[in-house]
């Protein structure tokens, strides 16, 4: 194996041989994590050795399969003769890999095309590179697969069996595929049809609002079989066992955008393929006792509770709806007014730290067990302090938003999202207050969404990294007891009459939009479970600039993820 490098000769070789490339003839070598070659070139009156070319390799991790390649014209575009390649090295095998491509954290699938002339060779090839693949216990062998046939522009289908499928075909992963009939229809079947024991994933084809359904199908359906009361506010929820894989195609894909980094189906579905996992925190929101919805990112009351009820009613005008919603709201100009209470998250940073999450984030790696999450139960019972007793902050104020988000809720539009230092799975939640003020003070801050300025460094915005939170519109009337008791948990739902709405100058009840659905309450509890659910992604990872801004070409980069 003249020529490889050092690191790679010290790994065992799996097998290594003299094949041809095009026009070159290649030194190929597969060891337990890389698959490299090297071009030789020869002289060609003399066939001596006259140079080598760069050496070439694919992470094991980023390969997708190997397949006999019966047509060799196939790979002949870059050759000056496939033909005659053809008659001298009759047999050859593809190797399809994942590579990064110019474009901003997007995938795509690469091919490699080797020839040799002995069939047997070829065989042995194929046969070392899957049964390597094979032990990626981590990669998933089959997917239940729903598809909304009319989230977005309707194109779901056609994205799955044009975009997705023939990856998912060439990695030999099997599919069961349902396309939804109806809201609600993959939730339910979830719930209580599929037999989750034979899959390793599910594949949500469809918006936010989709995978919102897929997630909580999966959660109720692990309550449901491990006993879990879900209407209980304290209770532990169990994590799910099955990852979930988004393939954007809704309106908002915000979910797949702050966890992959890019909104693209085939970049998706390649994370799907390699087998990724990213943890995930998921919110369970109550009123009083009863459980309303889960949300993962964005429970927002006031601006854009208002903006998602008016988009609501003007569906028919697909995404566009959603700009209209947002200038009508904005020009309403209104506030709400109310009693937030939360618990503050120890030693967990800030939502202004300016450490962003993003692949491998030091903040998601710990899992909480069980026995730390019982002493912080015990601690937030016991620790009493000056603000509102047990640990709990209360603040009372007239608001024109209240948003809490459990992850960056970055998109195409405002790359760094509402919340950017927000983590995926650290167990918290930022929670932005915006009061009362101005008209061009909020102009200013939604701005700076879009902007790399901080939209937190303003007077009237106060934000907070927290574990649960309440929240409990003013109420007309004396304080119920429990109000007045100063509890914050038990005097968020203790008073019991509500202001009737009254137009746009506050006091009305807004509404909280939870995951992108409305909440028929206003008075709600919110506790982050961490790590509840995972995903098929990995976060956003950093892009590497090379000179000229651009991102490098070129197959993945190379993982830790080994063979087990
Ligand atoms: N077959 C179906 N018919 C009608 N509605 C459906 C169907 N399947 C799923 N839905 C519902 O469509 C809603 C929107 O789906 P999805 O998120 O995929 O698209 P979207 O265009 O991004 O919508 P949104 O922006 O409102 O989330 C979901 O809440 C889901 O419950």
């Amino acid at each position: 194996m003249t020529g490889l490098s050092e690191d790679m000769e010290k790994q065992a070789r799996l097998l290594s041989s003299q094949l041809v490339l095009g026009d070159r003839l290649v030194e190929v070598a597969a060891t337990r994590t890389v698959l490299a070659w090297k071009g030789i070139k020869k002289d060609k009156k003399s066939s001596e050795i006259i140079s080598f070319s760069k050496t070439e390799h694919v992470p094991l991790c980023d390969i997708i399969a190997a397949h006999k390649n019966h047509i060799n014209a196939e790979s002949g575009r870059s050759q000056k003769n496939p033909k005659r390649l053809h008659q001298m090295h009759p047999h050859a095998f593809t190797v399809s890999y994942v590579r990064r491509t110019r474009r901003r954290r997007r995938w795509r699938c690469g091919d490699v095309t080797f020839h040799c002339t002995n069939q047997g060779l070829c065989e042995q090839w194929i046969q070392v590179i899957n049964e390597q693949l094979s032990l990626f216990t981590n990669r998933p062998r089959s997917l239940l697969v729903y598809i909304n046939p009319y989230g977005g522009k309707r194109r779901g289908e056609r994205v799955y069996e044009q975009k997705v499928a023939p990856l998912l075909r060439r990695a030999c992963i099997s599919a069961d595929v349902i396309v939804t009939e109806r809201a609600n229809h993959a939730r339910d079947h979830l719930i209580s049809q599929a037999n989750l024991n034979e899959y390793d994933g599910v594949v949500c084809v469809g918006g936010d609002g989709m995978f919102s359904e897929i997630l909580h199908g999966l959660i109720i359906r692990t309550q449901t079989d491990h006993r879990v009361d879900r209407d209980r506010p304290d209770s532990e929820l169990v994590p799910c066992s099955l990852r979930v894989g988004i393939i954007p195609a809704g309106s908002t894909d915000c979910i797949c955008f702050s966890t992959v980094g890019a909104s693209d189906a085939v970049t998706s579905a390649l994370h799907i393929i390699v087998g990724d996992s990213q943890p995930m925190d998921v919110c369970s929101v109550h009123h009083r006792d009863r459980f309303l919805r889960y949300s993962v990112s964005l429970l927002g009351y006031g601006f854009y509770g208002d903006v998602l009820t008016d988009s609501e009613r003007n569906r028919r005008l697909g995404p566009a709806r959603y700009d209209l919603a947002g200038v009508k709201t904005f020009l309403s100009h209104k506030h709400y007014e109310g009693t937030i209470s939360f618990l503050p998250a120890e030693n967990k940073g800030t939502p202004r730290d300016k450490l962003r999450c993003r692949s491998g984030c030091g903040a998601c790696q710990h899992k909480s067990s069980l026995k730390d999450r019982k002493q912080r139960e015990m601690s937030e019972k016991t620790n009493l302090d000056k603000d509102g007793g047990h640990g709990w902050r209360v603040i009372h104020g007239k608001f024109i938003a209240i948003n809490a988000a459990s992850m960056s809720c970055a998109c195409p539009r405002s790359p760094k999202g509402l919340a950017p230092s927000a983590h995926l799975a650290d167990g918290t939640a930022d929670l932005i207050l915006v009061r009362r003020c101005s008209h061009l003070d909020f102009f200013r801050h939604l701005l700076r969404h879009t902007t790399k300025d901080d939209q937190f460094d303003h007077s009237f915005v106060e934000v907070h990294r927290v574990r649960k939170f309440c929240f409990q519109p003013r109420v007309c009337g004396p304080a119920s007891a429990d109000h007045r008791s100063g509890d914050p948990v038990t005097s968020c739902f203790g008073a019991t009459r509500p202001c009737p709405a009254t137009g746009n100058q506050g006091n009305g009840h807004g509404r909280w939009t939870c995951d992108g659905e409305i909440l028929p309450h206003a008075a709600i509890r919110v506790s982050v479970h961490g790590q509840l659910i995972r995903l098929f992604a990995r976060g956003i990872e950093e892009e590497q600039r090379q000179q000229g801004g651009r991102a490098p070409e070129g197959p993945c980069s190379p993982r830790d993820l080994e063979p087990s």
